[in-house]
Protein backbone atom coordinates (compact mmCIF):
# COMPACT_ATOMS: atom_id res chain seq x y z
CA UNK A 1 0.00 0.00 0.00
CA UNK A 2 1.72 3.51 -1.02
CA UNK A 3 2.30 5.52 1.46
CA UNK A 4 2.25 8.93 1.37
CA UNK A 5 4.86 11.50 1.58
CA UNK A 6 5.07 14.16 4.71
CA UNK A 7 5.50 16.55 1.70
CA UNK A 8 2.59 15.42 -0.08
CA UNK A 9 0.02 14.71 3.26
CA UNK A 10 1.67 17.36 5.38
CA UNK A 11 0.23 16.82 8.80
CA UNK A 12 1.25 19.87 11.34
CA UNK A 13 2.98 19.27 14.43
CA UNK A 14 -0.83 19.46 16.39
CA UNK A 15 -1.76 16.34 14.07
CA UNK A 16 -4.11 18.65 11.89
CA UNK A 17 -3.80 19.05 8.29
CA UNK A 18 -1.75 21.66 6.84
CA UNK A 19 -4.14 24.49 5.41
CA UNK A 20 -6.96 23.90 7.59
CA UNK A 21 -5.61 23.22 10.31
CA UNK A 22 -8.26 20.84 11.55
CA UNK A 23 -7.47 17.31 12.59
CA UNK A 24 -9.84 14.33 11.48
CA UNK A 25 -12.19 13.94 14.26
CA UNK A 26 -13.42 17.54 13.81
CA UNK A 27 -15.01 16.69 10.16
CA UNK A 28 -18.28 16.21 9.62
CA UNK A 29 -20.15 14.07 6.99
CA UNK A 30 -21.88 17.38 6.02
CA UNK A 31 -19.93 20.43 4.75
CA UNK A 32 -20.85 24.25 4.07
CA UNK A 33 -18.40 25.78 2.01
CA UNK A 34 -18.72 29.57 2.01
CA UNK A 35 -16.12 32.11 0.42
CA UNK A 36 -16.18 34.70 3.07
CA UNK A 37 -14.90 33.76 6.29
CA UNK A 38 -17.20 36.04 8.37
CA UNK A 39 -19.56 34.01 6.69
CA UNK A 40 -18.54 30.82 8.59
CA UNK A 41 -20.02 32.57 11.71
CA UNK A 42 -23.43 33.70 10.03
CA UNK A 43 -23.89 29.79 9.48
CA UNK A 44 -22.91 28.70 12.61
CA UNK A 45 -25.16 31.16 14.66
CA UNK A 46 -27.94 28.77 13.62
CA UNK A 47 -25.97 25.49 15.10
CA UNK A 48 -27.33 24.77 18.25
CA UNK A 49 -24.05 23.59 19.58
CA UNK A 50 -20.10 23.83 18.41
CA UNK A 51 -17.35 21.63 19.24
CA UNK A 52 -15.06 23.31 17.66
CA UNK A 53 -13.33 26.39 16.37
CA UNK A 54 -10.50 26.83 13.90
CA UNK A 55 -8.88 29.60 11.96
CA UNK A 56 -5.52 29.71 9.79
CA UNK A 57 -5.47 32.18 6.92
CA UNK A 58 -8.94 32.56 4.79
CA UNK A 59 -9.81 28.98 6.31
CA UNK A 60 -12.22 29.47 9.14
CA UNK A 61 -14.39 26.21 10.27
CA UNK A 62 -16.79 25.58 12.65
CA UNK A 63 -18.20 22.29 13.82
CA UNK A 64 -21.38 21.72 15.51
CA UNK A 65 -25.27 20.25 15.31
CA UNK A 66 -28.13 22.31 13.59
CA UNK A 67 -31.68 20.24 14.71
CA UNK A 68 -29.49 17.16 15.71
CA UNK A 69 -27.23 17.63 12.01
CA UNK A 70 -23.35 17.07 12.66
CA UNK A 71 -22.74 19.99 9.90
CA UNK A 72 -18.96 21.56 9.30
CA UNK A 73 -18.97 25.27 7.92
CA UNK A 74 -15.61 26.17 6.48
CA UNK A 75 -13.89 29.15 4.54
CA UNK A 76 -12.63 28.33 1.29
CA UNK A 77 -11.64 32.18 0.42
CA UNK A 78 -11.51 33.17 -3.30
CA UNK A 79 -10.53 30.96 -6.40
CA UNK A 80 -10.60 27.60 -7.76
CA UNK A 81 -7.41 27.64 -6.61
CA UNK A 82 -8.38 27.62 -2.95
CA UNK A 83 -10.70 24.96 -3.51
CA UNK A 84 -8.06 22.73 -4.70
CA UNK A 85 -6.84 23.34 -1.16
CA UNK A 86 -9.88 22.88 0.71
CA UNK A 87 -11.11 19.66 -1.19
CA UNK A 88 -7.91 17.98 -0.93
CA UNK A 89 -7.32 18.57 2.53
CA UNK A 90 -11.31 17.44 3.36
CA UNK A 91 -11.13 14.16 1.49
CA UNK A 92 -7.74 13.77 3.15
CA UNK A 93 -9.30 14.09 6.69
CA UNK A 94 -11.96 12.14 5.68
CA UNK A 95 -10.34 9.03 3.69
CA UNK A 96 -6.46 9.48 4.59
CA UNK A 97 -5.45 7.46 8.10
CA UNK A 98 -2.93 10.29 9.52
CA UNK A 99 -0.79 8.02 11.86
CA UNK A 100 -0.04 5.44 8.56
CA UNK A 101 -0.19 7.90 5.35
CA UNK A 102 -2.38 5.36 3.69
CA UNK A 103 -5.71 5.47 1.66
CA UNK A 104 -8.21 4.28 4.14
CA UNK A 105 -9.86 0.80 3.13
CA UNK A 106 -14.00 2.15 3.82
CA UNK A 107 -14.45 5.26 1.35
CA UNK A 108 -16.48 8.07 3.03
CA UNK A 109 -18.54 10.11 1.26
CA UNK A 110 -18.79 13.29 2.34
CA UNK A 111 -21.86 16.28 1.11
CA UNK A 112 -20.73 19.44 0.39
CA UNK A 113 -22.54 22.04 -0.35
CA UNK A 114 -21.25 25.83 -1.34
CA UNK A 115 -23.47 28.92 -0.54
CA UNK A 116 -22.13 31.72 -2.22
CA UNK A 117 -22.64 35.05 -3.91
CA UNK A 118 -22.78 35.79 -7.94
CA UNK A 119 -23.53 37.91 -10.73
CA UNK A 120 -26.49 36.94 -12.83
CA UNK A 121 -26.46 37.43 -16.44
CA UNK A 122 -30.17 36.31 -17.42
CA UNK A 123 -33.14 39.13 -17.25
CA UNK A 124 -35.14 35.76 -15.08
CA UNK A 125 -32.26 35.86 -12.44
CA UNK A 126 -32.32 40.05 -11.03
CA UNK A 127 -30.56 40.61 -7.88
CA UNK A 128 -31.84 38.71 -4.69
CA UNK A 129 -32.50 35.42 -6.78
CA UNK A 130 -30.98 32.03 -5.86
CA UNK A 131 -29.56 30.03 -8.25
CA UNK A 132 -28.06 26.66 -7.96
CA UNK A 133 -25.50 25.53 -10.73
CA UNK A 134 -26.66 22.54 -11.80
CA UNK A 135 -24.08 22.39 -14.39
CA UNK A 136 -20.71 24.50 -13.86
CA UNK A 137 -18.61 26.02 -16.42
CA UNK A 138 -14.83 26.44 -15.59
CA UNK A 139 -12.70 29.30 -16.45
CA UNK A 140 -10.17 28.18 -14.85
CA UNK A 141 -7.57 25.16 -15.39
CA UNK A 142 -7.12 23.16 -12.41
CA UNK A 143 -9.29 20.11 -13.41
CA UNK A 144 -6.57 19.43 -15.86
CA UNK A 145 -4.05 18.88 -13.41
CA UNK A 146 -6.26 15.46 -12.50
CA UNK A 147 -6.20 12.30 -14.30
CA UNK A 148 -9.29 11.08 -16.31
CA UNK A 149 -11.39 14.00 -16.39
CA UNK A 150 -13.53 12.49 -19.11
CA UNK A 151 -15.51 11.03 -16.85
CA UNK A 152 -16.82 13.71 -14.66
CA UNK A 153 -17.41 16.37 -17.36
CA UNK A 154 -19.90 17.09 -20.05
CA UNK A 155 -18.01 17.16 -23.60
CA UNK A 156 -21.00 17.87 -25.86
CA UNK A 157 -21.64 20.70 -23.83
CA UNK A 158 -18.26 21.87 -23.93
CA UNK A 159 -17.92 21.79 -27.84
CA UNK A 160 -21.31 23.90 -28.22
CA UNK A 161 -19.77 26.39 -25.54
CA UNK A 162 -16.77 26.75 -27.22
CA UNK A 163 -18.83 27.26 -30.79
CA UNK A 164 -21.04 29.50 -29.83
CA UNK A 165 -18.80 31.78 -27.63
CA UNK A 166 -16.36 31.75 -30.49
CA UNK A 167 -13.92 30.92 -28.16
CA UNK A 168 -10.46 33.01 -28.79
CA UNK A 169 -8.96 33.37 -25.55
CA UNK A 170 -5.19 31.58 -26.01
CA UNK A 171 -3.96 28.72 -23.42
CA UNK A 172 -7.85 28.28 -21.85
CA UNK A 173 -10.13 25.56 -22.51
CA UNK A 174 -13.36 26.04 -20.67
CA UNK A 175 -14.68 22.88 -19.39
CA UNK A 176 -18.17 21.57 -18.11
CA UNK A 177 -18.65 19.48 -14.94
CA UNK A 178 -22.66 18.62 -13.88
CA UNK A 179 -23.23 19.22 -10.01
CA UNK A 180 -24.31 15.90 -8.25
CA UNK A 181 -27.89 15.12 -9.35
CA UNK A 182 -29.07 13.56 -6.08
CA UNK A 183 -27.64 16.42 -4.33
CA UNK A 184 -29.94 18.77 -6.34
CA UNK A 185 -32.82 17.24 -6.18
CA UNK A 186 -32.01 17.47 -2.51
CA UNK A 187 -31.37 21.38 -2.03
CA UNK A 188 -32.98 22.66 -4.95
CA UNK A 189 -36.83 23.05 -4.36
CA UNK A 190 -39.13 25.93 -6.37
CA UNK A 191 -37.09 28.88 -4.24
CA UNK A 192 -34.02 27.67 -6.09
CA UNK A 193 -33.51 28.51 -9.94
CA UNK A 194 -31.59 25.39 -11.28
CA UNK A 195 -28.85 27.31 -13.67
CA UNK A 196 -25.42 27.22 -15.86
CA UNK A 197 -23.29 28.71 -13.80
CA UNK A 198 -19.50 30.22 -15.02
CA UNK A 199 -17.28 29.83 -12.93
CA UNK A 200 -14.19 32.55 -13.56
CA UNK A 201 -11.06 32.64 -12.72
CA UNK A 202 -11.39 36.47 -11.38
CA UNK A 203 -13.62 39.01 -10.71
CA UNK A 204 -13.02 41.73 -13.15
CA UNK A 205 -11.60 40.88 -16.90
CA UNK A 206 -12.53 37.21 -16.63
CA UNK A 207 -16.09 38.05 -15.68
CA UNK A 208 -16.50 40.83 -18.57
CA UNK A 209 -15.66 43.82 -15.93
CA UNK A 210 -13.91 46.75 -17.84
CA UNK A 211 -11.98 49.47 -15.41
CA UNK A 212 -9.05 50.81 -17.02
CA UNK A 213 -7.76 47.81 -18.80
CA UNK A 214 -9.55 46.66 -22.19
CA UNK A 215 -10.89 43.06 -22.48
CA UNK A 216 -9.32 40.76 -25.16
CA UNK A 217 -13.00 39.56 -26.65
CA UNK A 218 -15.36 42.96 -25.49
CA UNK A 219 -17.95 40.81 -27.20
CA UNK A 220 -17.65 37.65 -24.84
CA UNK A 221 -20.07 38.43 -22.22
CA UNK A 222 -22.53 38.93 -24.86
CA UNK A 223 -22.25 35.24 -26.34
CA UNK A 224 -22.72 33.92 -23.18
CA UNK A 225 -25.74 35.89 -22.72
CA UNK A 226 -26.98 34.67 -26.00
CA UNK A 227 -25.65 31.33 -25.57
CA UNK A 228 -28.62 28.07 -25.56
CA UNK A 229 -27.88 24.50 -25.74
CA UNK A 230 -30.62 22.20 -25.58
CA UNK A 231 -32.58 25.19 -24.07
CA UNK A 232 -30.04 25.42 -21.34
CA UNK A 233 -28.47 29.48 -20.80
CA UNK A 234 -25.90 30.52 -19.06
CA UNK A 235 -27.24 32.11 -15.64
CA UNK A 236 -24.84 33.33 -13.45
CA UNK A 237 -20.96 33.97 -12.82
CA UNK A 238 -18.61 32.95 -9.67
CA UNK A 239 -15.67 31.55 -8.59
CA UNK A 240 -15.13 28.15 -7.06
CA UNK A 241 -17.92 25.46 -8.57
CA UNK A 242 -16.36 24.52 -11.52
CA UNK A 243 -13.37 23.19 -9.32
CA UNK A 244 -15.97 22.33 -6.50
CA UNK A 245 -17.77 19.72 -8.41
CA UNK A 246 -15.28 18.46 -10.84
CA UNK A 247 -12.97 17.51 -8.18
CA UNK A 248 -15.51 16.32 -5.61
CA UNK A 249 -16.85 14.19 -8.64
CA UNK A 250 -13.38 12.50 -9.27
CA UNK A 251 -13.24 11.68 -5.41
CA UNK A 252 -16.47 10.36 -5.46
CA UNK A 253 -18.27 12.99 -3.04
CA UNK A 254 -21.80 14.88 -3.61
CA UNK A 255 -21.13 18.45 -4.60
CA UNK A 256 -22.80 21.56 -5.77
CA UNK A 257 -23.19 24.92 -5.65
CA UNK A 258 -25.95 27.71 -5.03
CA UNK A 259 -25.42 31.57 -4.94
CA UNK A 260 -27.62 34.45 -4.41
CA UNK A 261 -27.49 36.83 -7.00
CA UNK A 262 -25.68 39.82 -5.45
CA UNK A 263 -24.75 41.80 -9.27
CA UNK A 264 -27.16 42.14 -11.82
CA UNK A 265 -24.81 42.19 -14.95
CA UNK A 266 -27.80 42.67 -17.65
CA UNK A 267 -29.61 45.80 -15.22
CA UNK A 268 -26.03 46.77 -14.29
CA UNK A 269 -26.61 47.13 -10.65
CA UNK A 270 -25.30 45.95 -7.54
CA UNK A 271 -26.40 45.08 -3.97
CA UNK A 272 -23.49 45.85 -1.66
CA UNK A 273 -25.72 45.18 1.48
CA UNK A 274 -26.32 41.57 0.35
CA UNK A 275 -25.45 40.38 3.39
CA UNK A 276 -29.13 39.93 4.43
CA UNK A 277 -30.18 38.28 1.57
CA UNK A 278 -27.64 35.84 1.96
CA UNK A 279 -29.29 34.39 5.49
CA UNK A 280 -32.73 32.86 3.61
CA UNK A 281 -30.15 30.65 1.50
CA UNK A 282 -28.38 29.82 4.53
CA UNK A 283 -31.35 29.10 6.42
CA UNK A 284 -32.77 26.61 3.55
CA UNK A 285 -29.48 24.66 2.88
CA UNK A 286 -29.19 24.34 6.50
CA UNK A 287 -32.12 22.40 6.72
CA UNK A 288 -32.16 20.51 3.52
CA UNK A 289 -28.77 19.29 3.73
O1 LIG B 1 -19.28 35.23 -1.78
P1 LIG B 1 -18.37 34.09 -2.16
O2 LIG B 1 -18.77 32.81 -1.54
O3 LIG B 1 -16.91 34.41 -1.89
O4 LIG B 1 -18.51 33.91 -3.76
C1 LIG B 1 -18.24 34.89 -4.75
O5 LIG B 1 -17.71 36.12 -4.26
C2 LIG B 1 -16.30 36.18 -4.49
C3 LIG B 1 -15.98 37.37 -5.37
O6 LIG B 1 -16.44 38.56 -4.82
C4 LIG B 1 -15.93 34.86 -5.16
O7 LIG B 1 -15.47 33.95 -4.19
C5 LIG B 1 -17.24 34.43 -5.77
O8 LIG B 1 -17.35 33.06 -6.05
O1 LIG C 1 -20.53 39.56 -9.98
C1 LIG C 1 -20.16 38.81 -9.08
C2 LIG C 1 -20.67 38.89 -7.77
C3 LIG C 1 -20.19 38.03 -6.82
N1 LIG C 1 -19.24 37.13 -7.15
C4 LIG C 1 -18.73 37.05 -8.41
O2 LIG C 1 -17.85 36.23 -8.68
N2 LIG C 1 -19.21 37.89 -9.34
Amino acid sequence: MRVIPESELIINADGSVFHLHLKPEQLADRVVLVGDPDRVSTVASYFDTQECEVSSREFHTITGTYKGKRITVVSHGIGTDNIDIVLNELDALANIDFSTRTVKPAFKQLTLVRVGTSGGLQPFVPVGTYVAAEKSIGFDGVIYFYANTERVRDIAFETALKEQLDWKLSGLSPYVVPADHSLIEQITGNDIIRGVTIAANGFYGPQGRELRLPLADPKLNEKIEAFNYNGRQITNFEMESSSLAGLAALMGHRAMTVCCIIAGRVDKNMNTNYKGSLTGLIETVLERI
